[in-house]
């Protein structure tokens, strides 16, 4: 039966508060999101039919500032899940040291069947369905699996519409004419790169002519390539939601980077197709997983045949198989850590748009390596002298921030 990640997250939150020393009192605070919003979106399709969409806005905890963390439109979202996801924003922003608590939405629904009005109809309707507990001060959303710029473009000025006035500061992952930062469209695949450099060095691995593959080639998977690709590694193996491409020798990314729909999809234009599933049991020395949940678990972490595994999606990897993968020896660097590079130029993104000036490039991607490199290495070094892995190590860090700042608002 499949791990239940919202189950398993509050274990592995249960064992780092304890281990940080503090008590059943702080674990009930965090153990689950301070408020979850179920709304019903209905939507004029263009057929003139009403369908009638279910959405989700989790809130895990405003004890450092406001909430933030993405919304994904997926057929597979569920409660549990974007619960879940609010929790790992928090440890994520808490691990980075951002001024944030953890959120996510969901929409259970399948953009790829959609057409641009009816999604436009469906972003504006959950902006105004949530809008109550949302804001540049109070929770501050961004994209996710199959969503992009042009519907956070949409609600934002939704938003605005509501609210009345200009407000940047509501979303992140912006159009850059609407205020979006440079570099948040690499920036989740930027940090993963940063984290497999330095896994690498640990490892003992070279980069140029590494053996990577990577499950899922959208925002996060196919800049991720990119960069590997440029920095000499040997991309063996690419996949996204309807199979994998293989080649022992190195695929052709440029290629496929040109041949890739806006939704990630690359694979059906091919025939030697194999599966996912096939694709994660490839050896390799870097495997990166950057698509949905659940991956790798306890039928297949013994067949896993990579030497780092880093965790550009949320939650690919289930508690049974982190164990198995550490026990073999795999260094396994968490989703908590290795995905946090697109939340930390969000939180860039609002730094400039609530001061109204705006950073280049260049600024965003040497802020983005000095926070991402030495939170790998606070990470890391805590591992070390905890022995434990390094999804806890991240856990303690993260969590940190925000059981600190319940006690000094006197909450616990
Ligand atoms: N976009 C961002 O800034 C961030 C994304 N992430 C995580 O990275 C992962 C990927 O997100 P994005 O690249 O933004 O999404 P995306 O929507 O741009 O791409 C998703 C990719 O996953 C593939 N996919 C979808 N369902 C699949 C399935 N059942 N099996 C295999 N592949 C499947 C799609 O075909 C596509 O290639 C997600 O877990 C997301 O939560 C984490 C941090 C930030
Ligand atoms: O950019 C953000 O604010 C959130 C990104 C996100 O949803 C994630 O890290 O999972």
């Amino acid at each position: 039966m499949e791990e239940n990640m919202f189950l398993s997250t509050q274990r592995v939150i249960k064992e780092a508060l304890a281990k940080l020393g503090y008590g059943e009192e702080m674990y009930e605070l965090l153990k689950e999101p301070l408020r979850v919003l179920t709304v019903r979106i209905p939507v004029r399709m263009d057929d003139g039919t009403v369908k009638v969409f279910t959405g989700y806005r989790a809130q895990h905890s405003d004890a450092v500032g406001p909430t933030k963390g993405g919304i994904r439109f997926h057929p597979d979202v569920t409660e549990e899940e974007v619960k879940a996801l609010s929790m790992w924003m928090t440890i994520k922003a808490g691990i980075v040291g951002l001024p944030y608590g953890g959120g996510k939405g969901g929409i259970v629904c399948d953009p790829r069947n959609m057409s641009m009005g009816e999604l436009e109809r469906l972003s504006r309707g959950y902006v105004r369905a949530i809008s109550q507990i949302v804001g540049p001060s109070k929770d501050i959303p961004a994209p996710d699996v199959f969503t992009n710029s042009q519907i956070m473009a949409w609600m934002m000025d939704e938003y605005s519409r509501i609210r009345e006035f200009d407000s940047p500061g509501f979303i992140t992952g912006k159009p850059l004419v609407l205020g979006g930062s440079q570099g948040r469209e690499k920036a989740t695949a930027l940090g993963v790169t940063i984290c497999i450099e330095e896994a690498a060095k640990k490892a003992g691995i070279e980069l140029r002519d590494a053996r990577v593959i990577i499950q899922g080639f959208g925002n996060a998977g196919s800049f991720l390539a990119k960069f590997l690709h440029e920095a000499g590694a040997r991309v063996i193996g690419i996949s996204d939601a309807y199979g994998a491409l293989y080649d022992p020798n190195g695929l052709d990314i440029p290629y496929l980077l040109d041949r890739r729909d806006s939704f990630g999809t690359v694979t059906t234009l091919f025939e030697n197709v194999i599966t996912n599933q096939e694709l994660l049991e490839k050896e390799c020395d870097i495997l990166v997983p950057a698509a949905v949940a659940n991956q790798i678990t306890r039928d297949n972490a013994a067949n896993i045949r990579a030497k780092i595994v880093v965790e550009a999606a949320n939650g690919p990897t289930t508690l049974e198989a982190t164990k198995i993968l550490t026990e073999r020896g795999v260094l396994l660097v968490p989703d908590v850590l290795a995905s946090a590079g697109g939340v930390t130029v969000s939180y860039f993104e609002w730094v400039q748009n609530n001061q109204g000036y705006y950073w280049t490039e260049e600024e965003v991607v040497e802020k983005l390596k000095e926070k991402l490199t030495s939170a790998f290495h606070r990470v890391y070094e805590l591992a070390e002298s905890r022995r434990v892995d390094m999804r806890m190590a991240a856990y303690m860090i993260g969590l940190r921030q925000t059981a600190e700042a319940a006690r000094y608002r006197g909450w616990v």
